[in-house]
């Protein structure tokens, strides 16, 4: 079994992070047990990653609940619906924040006939629940994915949607590592991703420290990579898949998929099903995350442009279906006609 680094644990009656914002120079955990805490570990990128967010959610909803105080259960549905409603607005685009909010407000509502005090601890019980779905979620999106490579292949990866993503394996990485326990001969190559840089000081670290020949690139030389016949298919996570296949992403795999039409290299998402968002029906309506210029003109610690510019830092964009090959989930293969395809995963 490949050595991978543990992003969220739940002890002694609080959540651990691993601190994704000092990596690769520091591996440091950092206890929540408010649902302040967790609202400002995920809008900070303390924790990041739709499904790590997603996870890391779902215990902020049991550290919310145990802050309501009243053991009228109509009372403490409608301070839980508030708890939900201010954990979604850490961050807009991971659809797997309002997908583990709802899941929790849901559970609450069904299991509304037990004592407010036993509710909470049942609510412990669900997130519990969430985090073990999505490391056997992400396993079989790497089995999945597995069936798509051979070994000696060459892999492009974008941003991190790996185990540091995850709660383990990853979504993109999880096959890499399954190909590692197979003894693949292959080979990584990580764009670095700006201004976040999650491809080298996130991706390049856990696949690194795993044993995983990666190599970091900078993002304007993946054609470069692609036109030496380096890559045999390029593999990303996403934060949110619409009902017609359109995916939003780190910005920058739009770019990824308009050289790989080019270089006529399969373009692959991996994706659990908590991130396809069928309520959302094209790319256009998914919002889009802007982040401080200071990522993008102070990300070295200098100011790398005149303090006052204008910047434009988007953190994700949107490439559209008919750039993708495929979307790789736990439940299979989805292709074109992804609309159509992708409706099948739910039915
Ligand atoms: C497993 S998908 C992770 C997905 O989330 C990342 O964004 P961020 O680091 O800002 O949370 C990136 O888009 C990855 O593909």
């Amino acid at each position: 079994m490949s050595k991978q680094v543990t992003t969220i644990e739940w002890k002694e009656d609080k959540l651990f992070l691993l601190d994704q914002t000092v990596l690769p120079n520091v591996v440091a955990y950092r206890s929540f047990d408010t649902i302040q805490g967790v609202w400002d570990a995920i809008q900070d990128m303390i924790v990041r990653g739709a499904p790590a967010i997603g996870v890391t959610a779902a215990y902020g909803m049991y550290l919310g609940a145990k802050s309501i105080e009243t053991s009228e259960m109509s009372e403490f549905q409608k301070g839980y619906k508030k708890i939900g409603e201010y954990l979604a607005t850490s961050r807009p685009t991971a659809v797997n924040l309002s997908w583990a909010i709802d899941r929790m407000i849901d559970f609450s509502q069904k299991n509304d006939q037990l004592t407010v005090d036993k509710l909470k601890e049942q609510l412990l019980e669900e997130a519990k629940l969430i985090h073990k779905e999505d490391e056997e979620i992400n396993y079989k999106i790497g089995e999945n994915m597995l069936s798509l490579l051979s070994d000696g292949c060459g892999l492009l990866t974008h941003c991190n949607a790996g185990a540091l993503a995850t709660t383990k394996y990853g979504t993109a990485t999880a096959a890499m590592y399954l190909a590692q326990e197979k003894n693949w001969d292959f080979k990584v190559y990580s764009d670095e991703t700006r201004p976040r840089l999650q491809g080298s000081n996130l991706t390049a670290f856990e696949l690194h420290q795993a044993g995983i020949d990666v190599t970091v690139i900078t993002d304007s030389m993946a054609a470069v990579i692609m036109s030496k016949g380096e890559i045999d298919a390029i593999i990303v996570g996403a934060d949110r898949v619409a009902a017609n296949g359109d995916v939003a992403n780190k910005i920058g795999t739009f770019n990824l998929s308009i050289l790989a039409k080019n270089f006529n290299i399969p373009m692959y998402i991996a994706v659990p099903t908590p991130t396809i968002d069928m309520q959302t029906k094209t790319g256009a309506e998914i919002p889009i995350e802007e982040r401080d210029s200071h990522e993008v003109i102070k990300g070295f610690g200098e100011f790398t442009a005149p303090k006052d510019v204008k910047v434009f830092n988007p953190a994700f964009d949107v490439t559209p279906h008919e750039n993708i090959t495929a979307i790789v989930t736990e439940k299979g293969i989805v292709r074109a006609p992804f609309e159509e395809n992708l409706k099948k995963l739910f039915e």
